[in-house]
This record gives structure tokens, C-alpha cells and sequence, in this order.
């Protein structure tokens, strides 16, 4: 692939753009507000200059309510050999495509399983969906229809590849209900923890530590982002919500009988707490691990560092030094103080020499 358009430059178009152009890729950037396309080719993107003739790829990285009437637009104005979006949900553009009467054979829906709580191009890195299933939906050929050119699957797997991505094929209801489960039901349930916050009393919020920020970090996406993706996904999200509504159900009963005087009442309610905690660590251990592995269990060194410019580059240079990878990190900021808690995930064969070689560094080493 020697040229694309991006239309649409907020996070997942110019992360797109930023990756292809870094890997020599001549990439020119649209979006309806140009001060963004301004912006993404400022962060070295591309260019938001318009092509002079049809380009490979058109990458379309708009909301998904867009996607159908951005693509239709592009195809008329023969923009590009093949054309992709990045929406979270798959079914529901491709029949808006196939209503406006599109080309199919040369659209493919695509959704890398990549992003971020923030939106627009300054939220975009070029390394966004390194390692990160990229999600490939062709259109199947029937009797009186073709489906996808290859051509096109084949420029999809060349960009997916160019992101460093890790392309993943399936069929796109298929798609739309899996990510209910994995994406778009975590989303609702983070922001409903998130919502308990807004009124709650400073004293308890304070108190706030990873847990809760794990939880909650991706309650602060975009509301407007959202709302598109939700409602061309209502159904398989309403399922399983039903089912985690059943388990909150469950889960109070359990608890009024733990407040019970009765001890049979209270070792029930302990039963049913640690049903469902047990099944929550039977569902967590199903989590793939870095670069979709099977999950890897992790020794954590914890270190407390001054919170000051320039002292994880000197954590990170150090561990280094002493020929350790550092698998995964953390970082708590204690509230109120100059100082953080970062825990360094490392094999667990390395946990020792690293804590040797860090507290002969100087490091303070927390277990
Ligand atoms: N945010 C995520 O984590 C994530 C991850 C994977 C896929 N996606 C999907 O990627 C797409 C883009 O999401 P985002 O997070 O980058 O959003 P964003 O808000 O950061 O960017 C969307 C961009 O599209 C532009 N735009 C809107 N309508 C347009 C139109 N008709 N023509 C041209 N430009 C238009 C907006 O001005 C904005 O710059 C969505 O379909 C979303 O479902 C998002
Ligand atoms: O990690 C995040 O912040 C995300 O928003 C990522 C996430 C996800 O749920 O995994 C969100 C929606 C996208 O469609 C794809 C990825």
C-alpha cells in the first residue's frame, strides 16, 4: 500500500494515520471539522491536502451513524480501490450500505479491539493497536450477490499489519454480540460505578485507590460515541445486562442475609457472596494476556518513587541495566503526598534479581 485517505481524524483515524504514515505510507487526512485534519497533520499523520487521484485505501473513522453515508460519499467520488471503517459495532452499517445501494464488493467492516476514554487526534499514538486484535468482517458471497474482493481483504490485512495489529476474521453479528459481552456491557457498568461518585461526599472519594480507577477509567469516554454505539447494539447488550441484573439481584439477597440475626441465614448469604466471587475469578483467569497470549501470571516488585520529573525513566533505565523485561506497571499517587507506589510486573524468575539490583540502586522496595 503506497497511499490513503483518513476520514475522520479523531483518536482511532489519526492513531491509523500515524502508524501508516511512520511506516512510509503516503496519508492524506479529512474530517468534516478541518481544524481537526489541521491538528492529526501537525502530529505528523500526513497531510490534509486532498489527493490527486484515487488512492489505495480509504480508511473511514467516524462515528458509527456516519459510517454508511461517509463511505457511500467516498465510493461516488471514487476515492480510493477499497474502503474500511473502524466502528464498534458491524452489523447494523453493512445493512445501511447494502439500503443505499453501495458497492459491497469493495467495502470491508473492520473494529480494532483498540482505544482509549479520550476522543480526537491529540488522544491518537502510533502504537495504539500494536499487539490488539483487529477485527475483519468481509461480506460472505451469496447465490446472486459477491461478497468481498479479495483484493480488498488483502489491503485490510496489509494495514492491520502496518498497525502492528493482529488480524482477527469473523462474521459481523457475530462480532456485534461478542463485543457486547467484552466491550459495550464494561462500558455501561464502569459508568454506573462512576455514577455512584457524583453526589457521594468528599470524604469518601478521597479515599479513592487503583480499584476504583480500574474500574472506572473508561466511564470518562465520550457520552455522544456511545449513545451511536449502544443503540446500533441494543439487543445482545440488554441480554447480558439482564443476566448481570440477575446476579445483582442475587448478590443483595446474599448480603441482607449476611446483616441477618439467624447464623443459618448468614452462611447462606457467605455462599452466595463467594458464588459469585469465584466465578469472577474463573471469568478474569479467561482474560488473554499481552499480545492476545494465554494469560501469564506476573510477580509485581512494588517501589515507592518521588513524584518528580524523570524518576520512571530512571526506574525503567535501571531495571534495564539489569537485563529485566518489565512485563506490565502500575502507579498509585497516595493522596496528599509527594510521592507514588509503582509496581513493576516482571516473570517471575526475574522478581529477585530485579529487587537486588533496584535496592542496590537506592530504590525503596516495597513487598
Ligand atoms: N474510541 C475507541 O476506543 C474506539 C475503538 C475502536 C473503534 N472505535 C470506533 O472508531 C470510530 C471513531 O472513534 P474515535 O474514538 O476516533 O472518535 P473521535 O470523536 O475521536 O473521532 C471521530 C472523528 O470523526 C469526525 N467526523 C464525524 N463525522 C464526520 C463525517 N461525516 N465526515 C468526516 N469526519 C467526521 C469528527 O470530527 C472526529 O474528528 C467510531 O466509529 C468508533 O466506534 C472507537
Ligand atoms: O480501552 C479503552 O479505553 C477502550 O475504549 C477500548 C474499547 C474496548 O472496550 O476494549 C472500547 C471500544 C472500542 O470499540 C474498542 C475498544
Amino acid at each position: 500500500m503506497r497511499t490513503a485517505v483518513v476520514i475522520g481524524t479523531g483518536l482511532i483515524g489519526t492513531s491509523c494515520a500515524l502508524a501508516l504514515s511512520g511506516r512510509g505510507v503516503r496519508v492524506h487526512l479529512v474530517d468534516h471539522d478541518p481544524s481537526r485534519a489541521r491538528t492529526a497533520a501537525a502530529l505528523g499523520a500526513g497531510t490534509d491536502e486532498a489527493p490527486e487521484g484515487p488512492v489505495d485505501l480509504a480508511v473511514v473513522a467516524v462515528p458509527p451513524a456516519k459510517v454508511a453515508e461517509t463511505v457511500a460519499d467516498a465510493q461516488r467520488r471514487g476515492t480510493a480501490r477499497g474502503y474500511l471503517d473502524v466502528a464498534s459495532v458491524k452489523g447494523g452499517p453493512r445493512r445501511e450500505l447494502a439500503d443505499l445501494g453501495c458497492d459491497l464488493t469493495s467495502y470491508l467492516g473492520t473494529h480494532p479491539m483498540a482505544g482509549r476514554e479520550r476522543s480526537g487526534p491529540l488522544a491518537a499514538t502510533a502504537d495504539l493497536f500494536e499487539g490488539k486484535p483487529w477485527v475483519l468482517t468481509p461480506t460472505p458471497a451469496t447465490a446472486s450477490t459477491p461478497g468481498t474482493d479479495t483484493e480488498v481483504v488483502n489491503l485490510a490485512l496489509e494495514l492491520v499489519s502496518l498497525c502492528r495489529a493482529v488480524p482477527v476474521l469473523m462474521d459481523a453479528d457475530a462480532h456485534d454480540r461478542a463485543v457486547a459481552l467484552v466491550s459495550h456491557t464494561p462500558q455501561l457498568l464502569s459508568s454506573m460505578v462512576a455514577a455512584r461518585l457524583e453526589e457521594a461526599d468528599e470524604s469518601a472519594v478521597r479515599l479513592c485507590g487503583q480499584g476504583i480507577r480500574d474500574v472506572t477509567r473508561v466511564a470518562a469516554s465520550d457520552p455522544a460515541m456511545w449513545i451511536e454505539i449502544l443503540s446500533a447494539n441494543p439487543g445482545p447488550v440488554a441480554d447480558i445486562l439482564s443476566a448481570v441484573a440477575d446476579d445483582l439481584d442475587g448478590t443483595v439477597r446474599a448480603l441482607r442475609a449476611l446483616e441477618s440475626a439467624d447464623a443459618d441465614k448468614r452462611r447462606g448469604g457467605a455462599t452466595g457472596i463467594e458464588d459469585v466471587l469465584t466465578r469472577g475469578n474463573a471469568g478474569r483467569r479467561r482474560v488473554p494476556g499481552k499480545h492476545g497470549a494465554a494469560p501469564a501470571v506476573y510477580e509485581s516488585v512494588g517501589v515507592l518513587i518521588g513524584d518528580q520529573p524523570g524518576e520512571l525513566a530512571r526506574i525503567f533505565a535501571d531495571a534495564g541495566r539489569a537485563g529485566v523485561n518489565i512485563e506490565d506497571v502500575r502507579i498509585e499517587h497516595a493522596t496528599g503526598q509527594q510521592a507514588g507506589f509503582i509496581q513493576l510486573m516482571v516473570e517471575p524468575s526475574a522478581a529477585p534479581g530485579l529487587t537486588a539490583a533496584l535496592r542496590e540502586q537506592g530504590w525503596s522496595i516495597r513487598q
